[in-house]
């Protein structure tokens, strides 16, 4: 140990000497000030960007710096660590974990032991070396059982029994070698992950971010990689595992983030996300545009001072087909839309005004005239509107004869309708985030001029609905403004300033920060956690972002629990890679002990035949209990006994029940907390629903009210099983009505 210690002090000795240096070169380019010529400035700027990020790095490795080293046959020991150092003559003092020499550290076995005769692992608290700990390879003195098993055991277990923090840590000092052969796995096409409750698929995936960034740091840097995860207490429950692997530029989202400007925080039935899921919502979706491109059923008429001109259908109709056949979207076919109806018009005019013939000019000029009147305007609104994602969408759920044009029968219609928004407060669902996508999509930008424009029409409208309904409630007005609001309309009205403003901040921005404000942003690879949960029209979303379709997707299956999600990979994936997706299973779970897995693996049954739950690598001894109750307080007690110091408990409750115990629990336990609230993984004790519990981890699990869960989806069986295998230490199950069969296995205690 004293002599690893002499190593360690060396290393981050050199440590603090880079961090030295590159402080001082970051200094340097910013002492030289605003000045110069613009190339000399964006230079400047670059240089500094690379500073701060090295930087950033260099401060983000300070624990465990190195933690292990392998003994090469031939060359002597290699150290392993967080980022590669070398000295002044360019001599390797630690290699970077994700480098192909570092790989036999993790994949090494006594039956294949890459060139190397020991691993070992070292275990740091701060700077110090506290622990070390070896795997010998060297054949000649291993049983055949160590063989077949020995693989950084010690390590592991060690890591595995620590008490949770409530946020995840990473794994880069016991990455087992099934683990790194995903982590490693080749950038291009789309690599599925199955894995088990607890098989480590979230970690695994951010350590394959990690790993990518590092391998192609070329290509991805410039398109940037999108963790997408299930909800926002997920992302804040993994948010520094890429940080303290010294990648910050990364963005992490929820499907309900990827649409910029909208944030989806209204609630809505399980139906209604179910519908709005579904794969035939794209067809609903380009129905409803294509009514909104309407040909009147009788002529218009257009007063125009002394006479009037008419719009009939044919004209109407040659137009629409005309806009149509450019195959532009919607508002940029506007404009072949327009000319062909201005046309008509002009020359109508032009006999009207008793002018038989006008030459090119003349007819061009009157077009231009007859373009700016009031009274044409309105009537080319009405027919071929500009259109925004959210105008159309709130347009559609806001009327049944839309719905009904749209291909929604009466049942969906009940499910989705929704009054037009009148005061404030959210309307847009996460299950409106890809309908959004794809209405922009079909829909087409609206350039810049044309919004301000619309814009200042708009506020137009509005001073003048002002003046005329001063003394009415006025519905109009609140509703306009809405739209306004709702459509991000208002803030185009200074869509000058913001565009000028975005281009000079455009080179401070880090890639996920552009990538986040750009809704076409294709991404260099997308990660999908909990990838089972999305809906089809949330994949159509997500493969919009990766037209190169270099992606990871991880999940289960079997642990499925929203009515749009997947049932198995290839039907979710066959649409968009057809035999160019490969899949990895991971088998080991290392979150749930073997007495814990055995209840949770007699849920599964209920989930589907054939399937198997992972294999536990620890015992604790523990056994899972049950508890019959009566009402919420004997929970709250029963959290209360059940809270150990310094560790963090969940009582994962069936939806219906989350506001009473809720209560219950908040009332009994100090500092507990109720819900996917902000602090709730640093709280001692958490209530919350399956939905909310996915993919996190606690020391110890109350599940309340199986059967209410088992009862209250048609995926209930697969809402058992994740509420289960949440824990890392003890389970427990309380029950008022009787305990499922399924649960047997658990000890029944007397009631409190
Ligand atoms: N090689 C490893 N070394 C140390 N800890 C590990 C290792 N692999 C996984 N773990 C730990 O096991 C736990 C489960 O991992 P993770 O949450 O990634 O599993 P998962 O497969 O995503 O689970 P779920 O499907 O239930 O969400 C985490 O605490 C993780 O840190």
């Amino acid at each position: 140990m004293a002599k690893e210690q002499e190593y360690v002090t060396a290393l981050y000795a050199r440590l603090d000497l880079l961090r030295e240096r590159t402080r001082k070169q970051l200094d340097g380019v910013l002492a030289q000030g605003g000045g110069g010529t613009h190339q000399n400035r964006s230079e400047r700027d670059s240089f500094a960007g690379m500073y701060a990020e090295r930087l950033a790095r260099l401060w983000a490795v300070e624990n465990a710096l190195c933690f292990g080293r392998i003994d090469l046959a031939a060359e002597g020991p290699l150290y392993i660590g967080r980022l590669g150092l070398s000295d002044d003559d360019q001599a390797r003092l630690l290699i970077d974990w994700r480098a192909p020499v570092a790989q036999p550290f993790y994949r090494a076995t006594p039956t294949e032991p890459m060139g190397i005769t020991r691993r070992r692992h070292l275990q740091t608290k701060g700077r110090r070396v506290v622990g070390v700990d070896d795997d010998l390879l060297d054949l000649d003195r291993l049983t055949d059982a160590d063989r077949a098993t020995l693989n950084g055991e010690a390590a592991l277990l060690a890591a595995l029994d620590e008490k949770r923090t409530g946020r995840m840590r990473d794994i880069v000092a016991t990455i087992q070698a099934g683990q790194d052969r995903v982590i490693r796995g080749a950038l291009d096409g789309v690599l599925v992950v199955q894995g088990g409750p607890g098989t480590g698929k979230t970690v695994v995936a951010l350590h394959r971010a990690a790993y990518l960034l590092y391998t192609h740091r070329e290509r991805l840097a410039r398109r940037g990689v999108l963790i997408v995860g299930p909800n926002l207490t997920f992302l804040r429950y993994i948010e520094q595992v890429l940080p303290s692997l010294g990648e910050t530029d990364v963005l992490l989202s929820t499907v309900g983030e990827l649409y910029p400007g909208v944030t989806a925080t209204a609630r809505e039935t399980a139906r209604a996300a179910a519908i709005k899921g579904s794969a035939r919502m794209a067809e609903v979706v380009a129905r409803a545009l294509r009514d909104r491109q309407r040909v009147p059923r009788k002529p218009v008429d257009i007063p125009l001072g002394a006479y009037t001109l008419r719009l009939d259908q044919r004209t109407c109709e040659a137009a629409k087909s005309r806009a149509l056949r450019s195959r532009r979207p919607h508002n940029q076919a506007r404009a072949v839309f327009v000319r062909h109806v201005l046309g008509t018009l002009a020359r109508q005019a032009a006999k009207a005004l008793g002018r038989g013939m006008l030459d090119e000019e003349e007819l061009a000029d009157l077009r231009e005239d007859l373009r700016t009147e009031p009274a044409v305007k309105a009537a080319l609104n009405r027919l071929w509107p500009y259109l925004t994602p959210q105008q159309l969408l709130i347009g559609l759920y806001g009327s049944r004869e839309r719905m009904a044009y749209a291909g929604l029968s009466e049942a969906e219609q009940d499910a989705l309708y929704r009054e037009v928004p009148r005061g404030g407060g959210a309307y847009w669902t996460e299950a409106d985030v890809p309908l959004l996508d794809e209405a922009a999509e079909l829909l087409g930008d609206i350039d810049a001029g044309v919004l301000r424009a619309a814009a200042l029409q708009a506020e137009e409208e509005l001073a003048a609905a002002r003046r005329a309904e001063q003394d009415e409630r006025d519905y109009e007005l609140t509703y306009a403004r809405e739209v306004l609001e709702l459509t991000g309309m208002s803030d185009m009205l200074d869509a000058e300033r913001f565009a000028a403003r975005q281009r000079t901040e455009e080179n401070h921005l880090t890639t996920a920060e552009r990538a986040a404000a750009d809704r076409t942003w294709a991404f260099g690879h997308i990660i999908v956690d909990e990838a089972q949960e999305l809906s089809p029209m949330a994949w159509r979303m997500l493969m919009r972002r990766s037209p190169n379709r270099s992606m990871t997707i991880v999940g289960d299956i079997a642990q499925t629990g929203s009515a749009a999600g997947a049932s198995s990979w290839g039907q979710v994936l066959d649409p968009y890679a057809r035999g160019r997706w490969r899949e990895e299973t991971l088998t080991v779970n290392y979150r749930t002990p073997v007495e814990l897995m055995a209840v949770a693996a007699d849920v599964l049954t209920l989930v589907g035949p054939g399937l198997k739950a992972p294999e536990s690598v620890r015992e604790t001894g523990v056994r899972p209990w049950s508890r019959k109750i009566d009402g919420t307080a004997d929970l709250g007690l029963i959290v209360r006994s059940e809270i150990v110091d310094g560790g963090r408990l969940a009582v994962i409750v069936p939806a219906a029940l989350a506001e009473e115990a809720g209560a219950a629990v908040t009332k009994a336990v100090p500092g507990a907390a109720a819900g996917p609230v902000p602090g709730a993984l640093e709280a001692p004790a958490v209530v919350l629903t399956v939905a909310d519990a996915k993919g996190l981890e606690f020391d110890a699990v109350i599940v309340a009210e199986p059967a209410e869960i088992l009862a209250e989806s048609p995926r209930g069986p697969s809402d058992l099983y994740v509420a289960l295998t949440r824990a890392t230490r003890r389970l427990g199950v309380v029950h008022s009505g009787d305990l499922p069969e399924v649960l047997s296995r658990c000890e029944a205690l007397p009631p409190p």
